[in-house]
């Protein structure tokens, strides 16, 4: 029996003089591993690469974390401080995408980056610098190297009638935090299920979705395996993505 496909979208990244299309290694493994599932990488190029194809070919989508802002255009908001770090291929790319991908009940997981699209793509705002938000914490990274970077950083409260409580199965938990952007309004349909002490959005589904489509700010792919919230999350996409391929 072949397991379910996963598309995991990639960045656009110069290396040197010529564009690559990129994603980190961390969440490749944490889908597979934690999803039972077979990936591939695939490049922003929507539209060259066609929509449909991606829709009739995919058990499951993700769309990763990133350095990189979404353009405040995509949301409404003031044009970025100069020399913020953009990607609009990806932008254009996963805007069509994710929306699609929802409308037809292809399972979807966003991670941070990935977590700010879900929420814009459904009409809602992303405040640029979270940590300048009146009585919001700083919710960047602290420390220096990796380790110190996506060590536990902030509780969050995980809300009743939340999946993410239902898959845990505790109210609570600790989670590392990697970002200066984060949702201001939430998109039409966008649901709440976790909450971070200073009440900015942790994680969301697609409240009228078939299927699996479902976001988190923070990065469980780091560590997974050590991890039982994010083991339960990779696990409830893969089962998800399972169903999906049964379906078809
Ligand atoms: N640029 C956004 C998104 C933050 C994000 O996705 N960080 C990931 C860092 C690199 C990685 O772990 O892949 C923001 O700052 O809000």
């Amino acid at each position: 029996m072949k397991k379910p496909l996963v598309g995991i979208f990639c960045d656009r990244k110069f290396i040197g003089e010529h564009a690559f299309h990129v994603v980190g290694e961390k969440y490749i493994s944490a889908v597979v591993g934690g999803g039972d599932v077979y990936a591939v990488l695939v490049p922003v190029l929507e539209p060259q690469q066609s929509l449909a194809q991606t829709l009739e070919q995919f058990d499951g989508i993700v769309f990763t974390g990133s350095r990189s802002n979404l353009e405040p255009r995509h949301y409404g908001g003031p044009a970025s401080e100069p020399g913020t770090l953009h990607d609009p291929h990806r932008d254009a790319n996963n805007m069509s995408v994710m929306k699609a991908a929802v409308a037809a009940g292809i399972p979807v997981l966003g991670i941070c980056r990935g977590f700010q699209e879900m929420n814009v793509v459904f009409g809602g705002t992303l405040h640029q610098k979270v940590h300048e938000v009146p009585g919001n914490m700083d919710h960047r990274e602290k420390g220096e190297g990796a380790e110190a970077h996506y060590a536990p950083s902030h509780e969050i409260d995980i809300l009743p009638d939340s999946h993410l409580r239902q898959w845990y199965g505790n109210t609570k938990a600790m989670v590392n935090s990697v970002h200066s952007q984060g949702i201001n309004q939430l998109g039409d349909g966008v649901t709440a299920e976790a909450v971070a002490p200073d009440g900015l959005v942790e994680a969301i589904h697609v409240k009228d979705a078939k299927t699996f489509a479902f976001a988190i700010q923070w990065h469980p792919e780091w560590q997974y395996q050590d991890n039982p919230l994010s083991l339960s999350i990779f696990n409830a996409f893969g089962k998800a993505c399972h169903a999906y391929q049964a379906s078809r």
